[in-house]
């Protein structure tokens, strides 16, 4: 059986070459010809992504099955002289990253106009034909690797219909990986070309032609929810992004950062959600909220994991900020906490709290947003919101250190909110919207 069969241009080549772990069989023309020789349908120049016993081998092989699906970074990369085109490409990266900050806003509402124009549009219409066997193990692949990697948001999703549940999970397993080559085990070695190469791979997925079944999880999404390729391809450049900057001057340079790796989430995620048909205001409007949600949860993870950025050489938090409360970039580095007491240093105590009332703040604009959506999405929003902004209270309890602890929400308190998200949906549209 032949997992999917969409047409394609015929100077394709395959993008994963190396060692692919779950994509391995989707370029490899013996699955074409193995397809062949089965009697399968051929269709010129169609993606052939093996057959589903060979896609089921795949994950199940070796016992990480859920990373070796979700790890596409190693595929990703030029295997032998890697190395030389790094500095050239980075560089231009550099170049590419200068120029366009201080576009943050332009580049959001830009994306913002492309998701309402999208959703007004008909859904892609794909001449092909995704067997329901396959689509069904696509689906509950992307499942799986929700429920592994982001516990707040499968929470959410479990309380969404069927049919969007598994589109936002397509969605997530798509964002996931895209995160993962900059921030996984690979990321050191993932280079601007790389980034080329998944986005074209991107742009395939949005013509029908998946690479693996993943993708094609995302390609069916696309053929019933009305998406933009817009944040995902602004999702891509954040990537390009965090491969060339480590420092943000100020509030607007990581506010760019944010909404390209957490705003173009919230763009992604409204059209499967869909917006109430009694919501009578501007559509707009719930957009920013969205973006706003997307922003909060963003900064709120940035705050939570300082001390794991920095060991990364990162630090996502406004340099003028810093300055403000009279800390230097240096000491962020080595730490605010005196590690022989494990008291907090008072300055950073304050910068703290201004960044966390901040992040308050942003949560609150985005509430407003959340009834104007579609009924049956109300209470997974709120219990993502709720849940995820108690991780501000959990920084506050462990005395703003989060250079030695990570703040967390424990499954009980997440069970906990959930009466109280639901409660929220219930009160029908912000008229102030
Ligand atoms: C409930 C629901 C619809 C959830 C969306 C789920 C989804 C598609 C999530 C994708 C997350 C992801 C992997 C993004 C890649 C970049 C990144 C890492 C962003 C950070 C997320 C947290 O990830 P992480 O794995 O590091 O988290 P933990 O370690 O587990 O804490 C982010 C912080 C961004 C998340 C942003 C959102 C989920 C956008 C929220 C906005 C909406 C759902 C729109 C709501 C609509 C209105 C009108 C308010």
């Amino acid at each position: 059986m032949v997992l999917f069969a969409g047409h394609l241009s015929t100077n394709r080549r395959p993008l994963e070459k190396s060692s692919a772990p779950l994509c391995e069989t989707l370029f490899d023309p013996r699955s074409c010809e193995h397809a062949a020789s089965m009697g399968e349908r051929q269709v010129p120049g169609a993606v052939r992504c093996g057959t589903i016993q060979e896609q089921e081998q795949e994950w199940e092989r070796g016992s990480k099955g859920l990373e070796k699906g979700l790890k596409v970074s190693a595929s990703l990369m030029e295997p032998p002289n890697d190395l030389n085109i790094t500095a050239a490409a980075l560089e231009k990266a550099a170049d590419w990253s200068r120029d366009l900050l201080g576009r943050g806003k332009e580049v959001e509402d830009n994306a913002l106009k492309a998701c309402m124009e999208a959703a007004e549009a008909p859904c892609a219409d794909w001449s092909c034909q995704l067997q329901d066997e396959i689509l069904n193990l696509a689906y509950d692949r992307c499942g799986e690797v929700t429920g592994e990697y982001a516990k707040t948001f499968y929470l959410g999703t479990k309380l969404m219909t069927p049919e969007k549940q598994r589109a936002i999970w397509a969605i997530y397993v798509w964002c996931r990986r895209t995160d993962e080559l900059v921030d996984g085990p690979n990321a050191s070695r993932v280079t601007p070309k790389a980034l080329e190469r998944w986005d074209e791979r991107l742009q395939s997925v949005f013509a029908g032609e998946p690479y693996d079944v993943l993708d094609a999880a995302l390609s069916h999404t696309l053929s019933e929810f009305p998406i933009s390729i817009q944040p995902f391809r602004d999702m891509v450049d954040g990537m390009r992004m965090d491969l060339v900057k480590s420092r943000y001057k100020n509030f607007d340079e990581l506010y760019e950062y944010c909404y390209r790796v957490a705003g173009t989430v919230a763009l992604m995620t409204v059209p499967v959600m869909g917006i109430d048909e009694n919501f009578e205001g501007d559509k707009e409007k719930v957009y920013h909220a969205a973006l706003s949600l997307g922003l909060a949860n963003q900064l709120t993870n940035i705050l939570r994991d300082v001390g794991e950025d920095v060991t990364r050489g990162r630090i996502y938090l406004p340099v003028d900020d810093l300055k403000r409360y009279g800390i230097q970039e240096e000491e962020v580095v080595k730490g605010l906490v005196d590690p022989a007491t494990g008291k907090v240093d008072d300055r950073w105590k304050e910068f703290m709290k201004f960044q966390i009332a901040r992040a308050r703040d942003i949560f609150k604009e985005s509430e407003k947003g959340i009834n104007a959506l579609h009924v049956d999405a109300r209470w997974p929003v709120w219990s993502a919101l709720v849940v995820y902004r108690e991780i501000l209270d959990a920084i506050e309890a462990n005395d703003y250190d989060n250079f030695t602890k990570r703040a967390y929400v424990p499954k009980w308190r997440k069970t906990a909110l959930l009466p109280y998200a639901y409660l929220q949906g219930l009160k029908g549209i912000d008229r102030s919207l």
